[in-house]
């Protein structure tokens, strides 16, 4: 069996990417973000506070005859931009690409913080992460991957997220068709909920990769590229307008700039992200400004292949074999 399911990015800047996901009996289609940079399925709810949960769509246990309260079970958690959530848990069906898991622990929001209640593009997140991530106690549940895996033909899932584009998660195959590159694979860590992995080397505007090791996350939850301060500075000494601009919180240029491509190596393949995907978006609407789709990670503590990075790629997250696999499109 598998799942094939089209993601569409959230506006012109490519910030978030939303999926559909069918829950409770009859079906309450919610748009939620896929992100494999954490481990809860988690919606706004009928238990959301009104003011809070305008705008977006809800899901009401009560109105589905498969729900069911896991009673004694909450959540809460805070994501790495500091946005929160937490609430209660129902077990109920949720139907991603034709693909139906039986009993998924769903997460219901009954506190969400302003970021989310003012991204009304998306209604939750369905956590990708592995298990260990899970922030619902006292027993931490499975993600839906995680449920559905033994049943997929086999045991992975690909992202191929596009810009301005729809793209799509596939679930239980490979569509190889998707890319141009042979997929590379290169082991993936999952101690710590993400999926981790170590590129080899990486280069700037197609030179030849230099054998300078970056262990990072894949995660389609995170906007942009997040390397080191080093990288980072190799990459914009190529820009002529680069500058850090405090108010932005990150490198910015002029938006007529011709950037450079971006090159890493991974699992003996190299994945090229073209200098167009590297110019995020102006910093605000008729701007001539642009903001950098590659950043630093200095204060983070992690190196981050978000979007930015996976958009020049089909993505292969093969659980089976805890690793990673990238093929260039
Ligand atoms: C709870 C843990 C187990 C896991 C947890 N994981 C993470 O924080 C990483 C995870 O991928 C989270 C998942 C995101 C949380 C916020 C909502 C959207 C998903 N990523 C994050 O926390 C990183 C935040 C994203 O990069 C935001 C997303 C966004 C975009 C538009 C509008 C709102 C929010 N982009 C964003 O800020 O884009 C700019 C910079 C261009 C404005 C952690 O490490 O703490």
């Amino acid at each position: 069996q598998t799942g094939s399911a089209n993601t569409n990015p959230s506006d012109s800047a490519d910030d978030e990417y939303i999926t559909s996901v069918s829950i409770g009996t009859p079906a309450q289609v919610l748009p939620l973000d896929f992100d494999t940079g954490s481990s809860d399925l988690w919606v706004f709810s009928s238990e959301t506070p009104k003011s809070s949960a305008s705008g977006h769509t809800l899901y009401s246990p009560s109105k589905s005859s498969t729900a069911k309260k896991l009673s004694g079970s909450t959540w809460s958690i805070e994501y790495g931009d500091k946005s929160s959530s937490s609430g209660d848990v129902y077990t109920d069906v949720v139907t991603i690409g034709g693909f139906s898991v039986k009993t998924q622990a769903v997460e219901s929001a009954t506190k969400v913080s302003t970021q989310f209640v003012q991204d009304t593009v998306i209604s939750g997140l369905v956590g990708l992460g592995f298990d260990v991530g899970n922030q619902v106690s006292p027993r931490p549940q499975k993600t839906w991957f995680s449920n559905a895996a033994n049943s997929l033909a086999e045991p992975l899932f690909t992202a191929d997220l596009r810009h301005q584009e729809t793209g799509s998660y596939n679930f239980g195959f490979i569509d190889t068709s998707l890319a141009k590159g042979t997929i590379g694979y290169t082991p993936a860590d999952g101690s710590e909920g993400y999926w981790g992995f170590t590129a080899t080397g990486y280069s700037v505007g197609g030179a030849k990769l230099n054998r300078n090791s970056i262990t990072g996350i894949a995660d389609t939850g995170t906007t942009l590229l997040l390397l080191p301060d080093n990288i980072v500075d190799a990459y914009y000494n190529n820009v002529e307008s680069a500058q850090y601009d405090d108010s932005q919180e990150g490198v910015v240029f002029d938006c007529s700039e011709d950037l450079p491509s971006f090159s890493f190596g991974v699992g003996g393949q190299t994945i090229t992200i073209s200098g167009d995907l590297l110019n995020l978006t102006p910093i605000e609407e008729g701007s001539s400004t642009c903001f950098g789709g590659l950043q630093s990670s200095a204060d983070i503590g992690i190196n981050i292949f978000g979007d930015v990075a996976l958009k020049a790629a089909l993505v292969v997250f093969d659980l089976g074999n805890e690793r990673l696999g990238w093929a260039q499109k």
